[in-house]
């Protein structure tokens, strides 16, 4: 805390290589040769700190949408500029090319993540076990590389087939369930939940739950609520001094992920584990791989069981960031039902109403993609902060050491000078020439070395969920419900807003 960027600015010289050509702002222009050479420090501009505060002051009025704080700030204090946040330097970044610079050319110097208290907490107090929060060692380089080729399906045919057959058999339960409900207003995205969570557990333990199963309903809460928390901000991020004022929520985000990992060692691991041991050449699913890296006969390449536990919490964490998503899509169609009446036109016409919609239509539904596409853009999730592993620059910048780096996905999925009206919901921006065309700088993902591993199925499964859906209903808003679908963060709250579904003719 003590360390404010200003007293950074005043005593620390950081020394750096600045190639003096990579720059295309004037962080740097001041030097005179095309060669490496040693650049005086030149600290990205920002807003001055107060001690102990930091710069937490200037983004207070943006507490529900901190990332249009930080394009407020940006249009101040330009495209790469700094803050003093929670006593760690931060530099904000929210043009397309210093981004790349971060996530690509300079991705190995920009691969570590923030040491939050929260994101901690959400992993019994050590983020090296998360697979999203950890900084990237030798075991995340092992662990994400066998995670992301398993949820990409390279390599190996027989889990697309898996994962499309976890889906398929997901969707005639939904429409029961939605059946059952008819007419009636509900709370779809409890519904809509436990479909997502069945899909995964269907997918990555060979698992599925029954949606009366009132510990199964309790996981998928708890999961909801870790979501909703990592989705938002918290004082305590920018001022951990204020932690133990808030002893009763760091208990509950402590006892709501224990309860996780019981459910998810008791329900889903030891079970399946002794179906492993009792045949273990059928691999069938991402916890049979773990359980052959458990019984490596390689000491060191050997994993341990909270390896696989975490693994396995973060990954069926992700059925969370569906439901919610799948939610926005349908919170989006309610507000602009000339979309819904698209999507619809489009299913029937390419799939008709008594065809399976499967993933191989997908690429038929041009609109129905858009769709997916133009959800995720005007919702703009955060990237994932990146911290700076060593000395380096950024657009020519010095920047040292521990400073994290806000990625502002927000700034470039709204900026006007890269989308056309980027406040309307248009998902016709998507098609081009008959064809999908997704901008370069649209990476709702990120890219590089630590982007999502979930790209893949999640597109996958919000269409076939959507897609289902309207094939079969109309949807609609009870009398005086207008969906609130607050950017810049996926999670909608539990009971966020209510629909009706009634059978099409
Ligand atoms: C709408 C849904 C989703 C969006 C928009 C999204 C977006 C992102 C973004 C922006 C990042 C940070 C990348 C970076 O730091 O450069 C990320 C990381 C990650 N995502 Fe997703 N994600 C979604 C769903 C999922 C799902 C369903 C899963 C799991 C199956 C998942 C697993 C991960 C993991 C493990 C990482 C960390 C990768 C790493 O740090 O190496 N995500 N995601």
């Amino acid at each position: 805390l003590q360390a404010t960027l200003q007293y950074r600015r005043n005593k620390k010289q950081v020394k750096l290589v600045v190639r003096r050509k990579n720059t295309s702002n004037n962080a740097s222009s001041a030097k005179g040769s095309d060669d490496l050479e040693i650049a005086q420090p030149i600290l990205p501009p920002g807003p001055t700190p107060l001690p102990i505060l930091g710069n937490a002051h200037n983004l207070a009025e943006y507490k529900n949408c901190p990332y249009e704080g930080f394009t407020a700030l940006g249009k101040k204090y330009g495209r790469v500029y700094s803050l003093s946040l929670g006593g760690t330097p931060h530099v904000v970044v929210g043009n397309f090319n210093d981004i790349k610079e971060v996530l690509i050319t300079k991705g190995n110097k920009f691969d570590a993540r923030p040491d939050l208290l929260r994101f901690k907490l959400y992993f019994g107090g050590d983020r090296e076990k998360s697979l999203a929060l950890c900084d990237y060692s030798e075991l995340q380089k092992k662990r994400i590389t066998m995670v992301r080729n398993y949820l990409t399906f390279r390599g190996e045919k027989s889990f697309f087939e898996s994962f499309e057959n976890s889906i398929a058999v997901e969707m005639p339960v939904l429409k029961d369930k939605l059946d059952r409900q008819l007419n009636k207003t509900i709370n779809a995205k409890e519904i809509l939940s436990y479909c997502a969570m069945n899909i995964f557990t269907g997918y990555m333990c060979s698992k599925k739950f029954d949606y009366q199963d009132e510990i199964f309903q309790d996981l998928v809460r708890k999961y909801d609520y870790i979501f909703e928390d990592i989705n938002n901000s918290h004082v305590i991020d920018v001022l951990p001094i204020l932690a133990p004022f808030f002893s009763s929520y760091i208990n509950s985000l402590k006892n709501t992920t224990s309860g996780i990992k019981k459910f998810i060692m008791n329900s889903v691991i030891q079970e399946k584990y002794k179906q492993f041991q009792e045949n273990p050449n059928r691999i069938s699913d991402i916890l049979d791989i773990c359980f052959l890296m458990y019984e490596d006969k390689d000491e060191n390449e050997r994993w341990d069981w909270d390896t696989i536990l975490y693994i396995m919490e973060d990954l069926l964490g992700g059925s969370s960031a569906i439901s919610n998503i799948i939610m926005r899509f349908l919170g989006y169609i309610l507000l602009y039902p000339e979309a819904m009446q698209k999507l619809q036109e489009e299913i029937d016409n390419t799939i008709g109403r008594d065809q399976v919609p499967l993933l191989s239509n997908k690429k038929d539904m041009l609109y129905s993609q858009a769709t997916v596409y133009e959800i995720l853009r005007i919702t703009s999730s955060p990237i994932v902060p990146h911290v700076a592993t060593e000395d380096t620059s950024i657009g020519g910048y010095a920047v040292e050491k521990g400073s994290v780096i806000i990625l502002n996905n927000y700034e470039m999925n709204t900026n006007p000078d890269l989308w056309d009206e980027p406040d309307k919901f248009m998902p016709e921006r998507f098609i081009v020439d008959g064809n999908i065309k997704k901008p370069a700088h649209f990476i709702p993902f990120s890219t590089g070395k630590r982007s999502c591993v979930g790209v893949k199925i999640v597109v996958d499964i919000v269409y076939i969920v959507t897609t289902t859906i309207l094939q079969r209903y109309n949807v609609s808003l009870p009398e005086g419900v207008t969906p609130q679908l607050p950017k810049g963060k996926i999670s909608l709250a539990w009971d966020c807003f209510d629909m009706i579904f009634t059978l099409r003719d």
